[in-house]
Order: C-alpha cells, then structure tokens, then sequence
C-alpha cells in the first residue's frame, strides 16, 4: 500500500477537563479529496489545527509520509491553511498577500513573481495582482485566499469551511472549481464543513464525525447507502429510521410484518433500526404495497412529490414519490428489499466494516 499523506494514530486532544478528540485514527492519501464532516464543537478544525501545527495532540502519533511530525514547528511542515474568513491582509494589495508566505521564506524575488503569476492563474484571477483587497467580492477574496496557500506549494491544503461566507450560488461555483482545482494539482484536500450537500458532492472520503470521535468514514456513496447508525443516517441526507427486530439473516421485522432486507450478520431477534431513503419509497396502490400509510401532507417538488404520511403504528414515513397522493387518503408504500438497511445498536466503525466484508464473501 502506498504511504499515507498524513495519518493520525489514536490521536487526543484534551483542554482542561474537556476531552475533544478521544483517540482519532485516519489516513490521508496522496492526491484526493477528503472531508470532515460533523456538527459544530465536534473537533473538525481541530484536527486541521493540529495537522498545520498551530496545536499539539494530548497523545497519540501524527505522521506526515510516514515520519512522526508531533513536535515539528508549523513553518517547517509542507501544509497550508485556507481560513473561513481569508484571514487577508487589507493593507496589502492581491500580489503582495499572494507572495506573503514566498517573502517570509525568502524566496528570491524573480521566483516569487513567477509562483504568484502562477497562483493567481490557477484561482482564475490573472491580471488582478495590483488591485486592493477591499476592490474584491467575497469570492475573489476567497479565491486570493486559496491562491496564497497554493503559491507555497504545499503537499496537503487544509480547507476550514472556505465557502460559508459565501451566498448560495456563489458558493456552489466555488465547489465545482475547488474539485476541479484538486484534480488538476493532484495534491490532496482536507476539507472542513457541516454542510452533508457540500461534503457529497465534493469528496473522495468523507469522515462523519461527532463528540470527537470519526463515527464512519467512506466514500459518499457508502456513507449515504450503508449508514453505520442513527447518528450518520440522519446527519447525510433525509431518512425514514423506524425501530425493528432481526428475523434472521436479510429478514427484519418492522410495523408488525416480516421484510426482506439488505443485511444479513445479526442475532435472531436483535433489536435494531431500519433505515430506508425517501427516494428509494414510492405510492402505490393499496393492494400493492409492502405497507398501508395514511397520507398526512404532499409537497409538489418539481421532479417528486413530497409526501409525509403514518403507517399503523404512527411512524411518520417521508416520501419523494413520481405519484401523487391526496391528503387523508390510505396508500401502498412501496420498496425494494435491497433499500432496506439495517443499522444495529452501538457497533463500532471496525465491526461495521467486518460485517459488510462478509455479505460480499457470501456473494
Ligand atoms: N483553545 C481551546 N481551549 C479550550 N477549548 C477549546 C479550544 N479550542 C477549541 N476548544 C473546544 O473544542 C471543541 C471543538 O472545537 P472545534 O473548533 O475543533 O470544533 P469544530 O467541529 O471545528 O466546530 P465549528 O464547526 O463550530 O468550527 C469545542 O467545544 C471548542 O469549544
């Protein structure tokens, strides 16, 4: 296997009484795109604070290709930082932030013109070197805040929420060049946010995170598909999450009737929660549904119609359905045993993985 970027072994960070990362393991290759995503306080930025040196873990190891970096100065580590807020320098014009890190170091001064020429072309703002930051839109400013980092040439660039100052479309711009940019550089993003939409669209791996621990970590379309629990289904996207009971393998029990599922690897009878995706649920007529739910409201979306509605027991089903449905009136739920996911209580990343490991070997 080729050598990690950077990688954390069993990682702590504690301030005073309060633990904020409790033992983090992750490994970043070469050349892709990660995120870490999770709600505010959980320790994203400070795994990047640790990870640029600006902060030292409590315990644990951090590698940087494969050499222990805990104690190397924050100068001397081939990272950059881009910040939520640019962190510009207002009385400096574009060229002369761009080429801020280039004079620190000393570089000669024919060189430093080049790599910030070289820089500004790469965050599409060539000719704008002499202009004054306050003449700069946000995303300008965003984009002179990248090309800073990039002018060092750094081998890993640490993103901390970069686009939430930005307004909506703007911001979904930026996410098409910031991938766009990565792959085109080849080096490799690790990339802050809170936001699930941004985190799917924009990544290779995501890294879900919470009270600072990685609860999973995968491909988007693993996180989204084989949610490990309650916590992660809820978080990425929108989930219908009922409580069940195993029958035995691929067969949950769920309002009172037996389905086929997906997962296969509990115990007879274990108590577990079923995740199935609005998108993955049609309406049907009655007699051919797998369920019959009353319709509670409907939303007409576009391309779906949003529909909430109650099964028997009063679980409250969410929708996005190609038919229509009429409010009050009782309906077929349909789905395909394959979307039915079964999440079991408290199991761990490394069990998770095991478990589906073996559905594959049964395959
Ligand atoms: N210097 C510090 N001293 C004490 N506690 C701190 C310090 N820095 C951060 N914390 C605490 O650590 C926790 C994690 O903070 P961190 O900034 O890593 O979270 P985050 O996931 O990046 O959140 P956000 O999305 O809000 O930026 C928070 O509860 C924060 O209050």
């Amino acid at each position: 296997m080729e050598q990690s970027m950077v990688e954390f072994k069993n990682v702590i960070k504690q301030y005073d009484d309060a633990q904020i990362l409790k033992g983090i393991d992750m490994a970043l290759e070469k050349g892709k795109f990660y995120t870490l995503l999770g709600p505010s306080g959980c320790g994203k930025t400070t795994i990047l604070r640790i990870i640029a040196g600006f902060t030292n873990a409590t315990s644990g190891d951090v590698l940087f290709e494969g050499q222990r970096i805990n104690d190397l100065p924050a100068n001397r580590r081939q990272v950059n930082t881009v910040f939520q807020d640019y962190a510009l320098f207002p009385h400096l014009n574009v060229f002369d932030n761009v080429a801020f890190g280039l004079n620190l170091r000393k570089v000669k001064k024919a060189d430093v013109q080049t790599k910030v020429i070289e820089a500004l072309k790469l965050v599409r703002l060539e000719g704008y070197d002499q202009r004054e930051i306050s003449e700069l839109s946000g995303g300008q400013q965003q984009r002179v805040a990248i090309a800073r980092a990039l002018a060092n040439e750094p081998k890993v660039l640490l993103l901390d929420e970069p686009l939430s100052a930005l307004d909506m479309k703007l911001r979904k711009a930026m996410q098409y060049e910031l991938r766009d940019l990565q792959q085109r550089l080849g080096i490799t993003f690790l990339f802050v946010t809170h936001d699930q939409e941004e985190a799917l669209a924009m990544s290779d791996e995501i890294f879900v995170m919470n009270e600072g621990r990685v609860l999973q970590s995968g491909t988007p379309v693993d996180i989204y598909d084989e949610p490990i629990n309650h916590f992660v289904a809820d978080f990425i996207g929108e989930s219908n999450i009922l409580p069940g009971k195993m029958v035995a393998d691929y067969q949950v029990e769920m309002v009172n009737k037996v389905f086929e599922c997906a997962d296969a690897g509990m115990r007879p009878h274990e108590a577990v929660e079923i995740v199935l995706r609005p998108e993955d649920l049609d309406i049907v007529a009655v007699d051919q549904g797998q369920l019959v739910v009353t319709v509670d409201t409907q939303l007409f979306r576009g391309d779906y119609y949003e529909i909430t509605a109650y099964d028997t027991d009063q679980n409250r089903w969410l929708i996005h359905s190609t038919n229509p449905a009429k409010d009050g009136q009782q309906v077929g739920l349909f789905f395909e045993p394959e979307d039915v996911h079964i999440m079991r209580f408290g199991e761990s990343e490394e069990d998770f993985d095991a478990r589906l490991d073996s559905y594959e070997e049964e395959e």
